[in-house]
């Protein structure tokens, strides 16, 4: 039996499905895959964050006698040229349509065989009673209650008893070849997963009182990880469980909405572009209006900060990722979808499933969603969660000796002489008033 370990979104040696049900020979490969990076501005973070993931993996490999083999070309074509020696690729699932697709092209060359790897559940099991998925995450939840009680999930051994295949293991291309500039990451990124998980178990006790105050360091940090696979959940969630902290519930949930919109796409893959509830809403189609929020050029402060940081660093806070989604979809009335297809390109830790499920959470046509008449008041928000304007100082500098007080005003900035800010591109109760008109007329219509 000779296996391709195909690593996609798992790029780890411990507690890897890959590496325990791997037998005999194997050519571990990973493969910058040209349909994706062709597409991506050349300064994009994540190309470095995963070129460097990925020399990182080729060394633990090495560590255990393994090697990683690197290639830069369309999946398709590197198993044209594998597929007459070996009999079978292993890999771990991965449920948005550029995947399903390309998978199901893979699999006419050779049998694919896919570990549920990236996430903690097999989204086909936990289903209700009466054999269908869950659509509210409460009761999901409560129905996990045996695994997320337990003092730990069965994670993957690796299988001592494989050799490697020979192959010209040396020939990895260089992030230019690929056609990228390196760049530089926020800090917390060339950190390894597990130190970072050391670091916020000492913070873990306050994280439900301090997660949404979004100028403090208060959360794991561990999306990025998480999504290209460096540590696996069920790692996260026993090494939570053996560490003797208090209060550690709250995060353990949160890592289960990181399951539930799994979950949700793989069970209702249409979400992934139609709107999850049915409901037929005709958006505001003004680029302009789309434009200014991208550039952070709203006249909201809280907006601004939140998209120009974004722009910069391609890091959001769940907090300011709440706000500027309704901002979009409520007061500009502007479709989901543009807002999702934005932090698809920008964020560090874009993953398909918690980014089209929370972006239609924010717009009220999702599972589990917020009601269409609870709309974030943007000012309100950022007097409660940045009372002293940290996090808008540090990112608009310009702003940095103005009393915080003007940033949860509306226009309290733009009218005041000294400094040259724009006005808020909408009213707020006005803008508010209309969405809830505008969502009531749809839900009505679509009874
Ligand atoms: C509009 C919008 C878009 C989002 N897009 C993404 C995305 O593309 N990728 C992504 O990983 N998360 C996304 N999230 C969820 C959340 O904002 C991030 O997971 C979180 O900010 C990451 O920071 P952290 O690792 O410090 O989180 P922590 O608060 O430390 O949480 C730990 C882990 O739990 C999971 N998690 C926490 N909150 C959520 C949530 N609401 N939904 C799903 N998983 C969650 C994440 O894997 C996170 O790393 C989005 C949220 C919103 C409102």
């Amino acid at each position: 039996m000779k296996q391709i370990l195909w690593f996609r979104r798992d790029l780890r040696v411990s507690n890897s499905a890959l590496l325990h049900y791997a037998k005999n020979e194997v050519l571990p490969i990973f493969i910058f895959d040209k349909n994706i990076l062709d597409s991506l501005p050349k300064d994009d973070r994540r190309v470095t964050f995963i070129y460097d993931s990925v020399l990182k993996l080729k060394k633990s490999l090495k560590t255990l006698g393994l090697d990683l083999a690197i290639f830069y070309d369309e999946p398709i074509k590197v198993f044209e040229k594998l597929k007459n020696e070996f009999d079978e690729v292993l890999c771990s699932v991965d449920f948005d349509s550029y995947a399903i697709k390309r998978d199901k092209e893979v699999e006419k060359l050779l049998p694919l065989r896919r570990f549920n790897d990236s996430f903690i559940l097999n989204p086909n099991e936990h289903l209700k009673s009466d054999g269908t998925p869950y659509k509210v995450f409460t009761p999901f939840y409560k129905s996990l209650n045996l695994i997320t009680e337990a003092s730990s999930i069965e994670e993957y051994k690796l299988n001592e008893n494989i050799r490697l295949s020979s192959f010209a293991y040396d020939n990895t291309p260089s992030i230019k070849e690929l056609g990228f500039e390196k760049q530089e990451l926020p800090s917390f990124l060339y950190k390894d997963a597990k130190s970072l998980l050391e670091e916020f178990l000492l913070k873990i006790e306050s994280y439900q009182e301090d997660r949404d105050y979004f100028y403090k360091d208060a959360t794991s940090k561990l999306s990025a990880h998480l999504r290209f696979g460096l540590i696996s959940a069920k790692e996260i969630f026993n090494i939570v469980k053996k560490s003797n902290v208090n209060n550690y519930e709250f995060f353990i949930r949160e890592l289960f909405w990181r399951e539930f919109y799994n979950y949700i796409l793989f069970h209702f893959p249409n979400s992934e572009k139609e709107n999850f509830n049915g409901i037929k809403i005709e958006w505001n189609k003004d680029e302009e209006d789309f434009k200014k929020w991208c550039e952070g050029k709203t006249g909201v402060p809280i907006i601004d900060a939140a998209m120009i940081h974004l722009n910069q660093t391609g890091l959001m806070h769940n907090r300011l990722r709440m706000i500027v989604s309704s901002f979009l979809t409520k007061n500009l009335f502007i479709d989901w979808r543009k807002g999702e297809e934005y932090f698809a390109l920008k964020l560090l830790d874009y993953e398909a499933s918690s980014n089209i499920g929370s972006w239609q959470w924010s717009s009220s046509t999702g599972a589990d969603a917020a009601p269409y008449f609870r709309i974030f008041n943007p000012y309100t928000q950022s007097s409660k969660f940045d009372k002293e304007g940290i996090f808008i100082k540090s990112v608009i500098k310009e702003l940095k000796d103005v009393d915080a007080r003007l940033f949860h005003t509306e226009n309290a900035l733009s009218s005041n002489l000294f400094f040259d800010y724009p006005k808020a591109m909408v009213d707020i109760s006005l803008s508010r008033k209309r969405a809830i008109e505008l969502f009531k007329k749809a839900k009505d219509e679509s009874l």
